[in-house]
């Protein structure tokens, strides 16, 4: 679940606008020895949501959904074929140097470090590239050494850091110049489980008490219940679902498990509406029930009959749930301008 926490003030003010946003590719394939045809590559098909300001939302999907050339878009390395697009009130095709000074952008499979260089003359480039004032500079740099531990790596070259070492300090680098807008593609790919956690209390902080509008592409689940309270679904280049992962899992048609500890062994459980016994071992039994549904009448019914010792509620495996997503198992798959851009 996401844990609670202090929220960050998100205003009404969209910092991220998309209004039946495209991008289409033209492919040359093959076809036979010397021919090669056109085809034509639907990365991004009509995508509408808004973001407001301060807001840290998850964008995810399966592989080539379209997360990457979305964010591409974002950025202003992609021009998209159609619709409408404003990042600060800005077009970031046309005015790409402009947003570069309000957006940072980490990408996990590259860095966007000088792989010669130790780290502190990296950063150094960062100020000088983006004239960031001194005392912001120094400010910004000793608050991102102290929170992803960093003092140990500034005079190793970037070369040397290790997957993880490398992410913190590709993630400082992209806040050093105080952007209001953070877009990170995978920041915690490939990381061991403290230097995600590390990562992901960094962003939090940034989140919280920074107001930073973050837009996170992950396939790691735990980052999205840990740091989104909404999330968007993207397959196929078409927004899915937008909205929390309540609403995710209920989408999904989700179930919950009852398990229940029985004073001894016996038969599969019977009889309790709403639910269905789907495995036995010894004296505990599974009980699947609707996601949405409440436990507690189930294990009155269960207690009532049964000699129960003990019990817990599991959730359903969102992994799971977003794989029924997408192979369309109960999500109701809704065009994107049915979308509700103020979600959740
Ligand atoms: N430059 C390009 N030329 C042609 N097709 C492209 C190009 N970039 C992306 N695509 C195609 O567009 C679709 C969306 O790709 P994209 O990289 O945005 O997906 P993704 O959701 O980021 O996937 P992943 O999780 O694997 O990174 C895919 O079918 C991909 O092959």
């Amino acid at each position: 679940m996401v844990p609670k926490r202090e929220l960050p003030v998100v205003s009404g003010d969209p910092l991220i606008e998309l209004d039946g946003v495209e991008k289409v590719f033209t492919v040359r394939r093959r076809a036979g020895r010397l021919r090669r045809t056109k085809h034509e590559v639907r990365a991004v098909d009509g995508i509408s949501f808004r973001v407001p300001r301060g807001e840290m939302v998850g964008y995810i999907g399966p592989n080539g959904a379209g997360k990457s050339t979305t964010i591409k878009m974002l950025t202003g390395i992609l021009v998209p074929s159609g619709g409408r697009l404003r990042v600060a009130g800005i077009d970031p095709a046309r005015e790409r140097t402009r947003l570069t000074r309000r957006i940072g952008v980490v990408f996990g499979q590259r860095t966007t470090l000088w792989w010669d260089l130790p780290l502190k003359d990296s950063y150094e480039l960062v100020r000088r590239m983006y004239r960031v004032p001194d005392a912001v500079y120094r400010a910004n740099l000793a608050r991102c050494v102290e929170l992803l531990d960093l003092a140990p790596l500034l005079d190793v070259p970037v070369r040397q850091l290790s997957l993880g070492q490398r992410m913190r300090g590709d993630i400082a680098a992209a806040l050093l110049h105080d952007p209001e807008v953070l877009y990170l593609d995978e920041p915690t790919i490939g990381l061991d489980v403290v230097s995600k956690a590390k990562v992901r209390s960094f962003l939090r902080e940034v989140n919280t008490e920074r107001g930073t509008t973050v837009l996170l592409t992950t396939h790691d689940l735990t980052d999205i219940e840990q740091l989104c309270r909404r999330v968007m679904v993207i397959d196929h280049g078409r927004l899915v679902h937008d909205g929390d992962l309540a609403g995710l899992r209920a989408a999904a048609d989700g179930e919950r498990m009852l398990v229940v500890d029985l004073a001894r062994e016996l038969p599969p459980i019977e009889g309790v509406p709403g639910a269905r016994t789907v495995k036995v071992e010894g004296p505990r039994q599974w009980l699947a029930f609707p996601a949405t549904a409440s436990a507690a009448p189930l294990v009155a019914a269960v207690a009532d009959r049964y000699p129960l010792v003990d019990l817990s509620v599991r959730e359903p495996d969102i992994e799971a749930l977003i794989a029924e997503l997408y192979a369309g198992g109960g999500a109701a798959r809704r065009k994107p301008g049915d979308v509700d851009p103020g979600a959740p």
